[in-house]
């Protein structure tokens, strides 16, 4: 999916929502264990329930990967599942040497087709760019991370005095586009946003840490919107785990329907949709 085609599903959907399908065997309700499949089977129900009201699923990898061939299959069960024009992201957080990185972009783009995997930058330039090579899919490059160990390395200061997360970015902007490179910037860093924003104006963030890690949805959105949204806030737990009976989809949509809602009036207020024709 290009740029242009992600911004105008936010404008039409009023929503920049991407639900996180980290989805544990051991969280899901009793009764979808009966089902050969029940990853799927959830997930399955949590996209029927939700895909009017995101426009992107992340599908975090270590949640699959963990169950061996079989989370391998459930994974690509609900890749071919998410209907198309929904944005997909590996949440893989893959970093090698060039000739390794291609083999990972390759195992997202081409053969589990995701539109984008997030990327660790700490082993520089040539780990990053292999996944920049592939038309109309994306790099998330990890920036400012919403855990408290973001503290250890990224928030540490240089000699210059400029953060070190800030040089991660200000460097990784310059190996791509704001079309093919996207930012992880934590919705808990409130205080650092403004200040992300300024540094690159036009790339899109992918901001998870709303819901269970306590991250402010209005918040973020004021002081990390640009003219195009240049937001998708993922909310995992918080939507997918709402409810945990028969009618947990159900409970996933009210959630899911909240953060729309609030999404669409905070979309109005801050980066309303250019005239008809402009
Ligand atoms: O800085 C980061 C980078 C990635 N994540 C991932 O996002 C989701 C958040 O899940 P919630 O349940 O909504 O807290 C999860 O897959 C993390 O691995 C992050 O939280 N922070």
């Amino acid at each position: 999916m290009n740029r242009q085609e992600l911004v105008h599903s936010i404008r039409e959907k009023q929503s920049y929502l991407c639900i996180g399908l980290d989805t544990d065997l051991h969280r899901i309700p009793r009764h979808l264990h009966t089902h050969a499949d029940p990853v799927f089977a959830f997930n399955k129900a949590i996209i029927d329930a939700t895909k009017d009201l995101c426009v992107s699923y992340k599908i975090n990898t270590a949640f699959y990967e963990c169950m061996g061939i079989r989370g391998w299959e459930s994974l690509q069960r609900t890749i071919e599942y998410i209907p198309e024009g929904i944005f997909t992201i590996a949440d893989a957080k893959r970093g090698d040497i060039g000739n390794t990185a291609t083999q990972y972009a390759k195992t997202f783009f081409d053969t589990y087709n995701f539109d984008s995997v997030t990327v660790a930058p700490y082993m520089g330039q040539d780990s990053v760019t292999p996944f920049l090579a592939f038309t109309d899919k994306w790099a998330i490059m990890l920036g400012l991370t919403s855990n408290e160990g973001s503290k250890d390395f990224q928030l540490q200061r240089m000699e210059d005095g400029e953060y070190l997360y800030e040089k991660v970015l200000k460097t990784g902007a310059g190996w791509g586009t704001p079309d093919n490179l996207m930012f992880v910037v934590g919705a808990t860093q409130t205080e650092q946003i403004a200040r992300i924003r300024a540094l690159v104006p036009d790339h899109f963030f992918l901001v998870p840490g709303v819901g269970a890690q306590g991250g402010d949805l209005a918040e973020i959105s004021k002081r990390g919107m640009n003219k195009d949204c240049g937001l998708l806030v993922n909310v995992s737990r918080g939507i997918i785990y709402a409810g945990n009976g028969e009618d947990f989809a159900a409970d996933a949509r009210t959630a899911a329907l909240q953060y729309q809602s609030e999404m669409a009036s905070l979309l109005s207020s801050i980066a309303p949709a250019p005239a008809v024709g402009v």
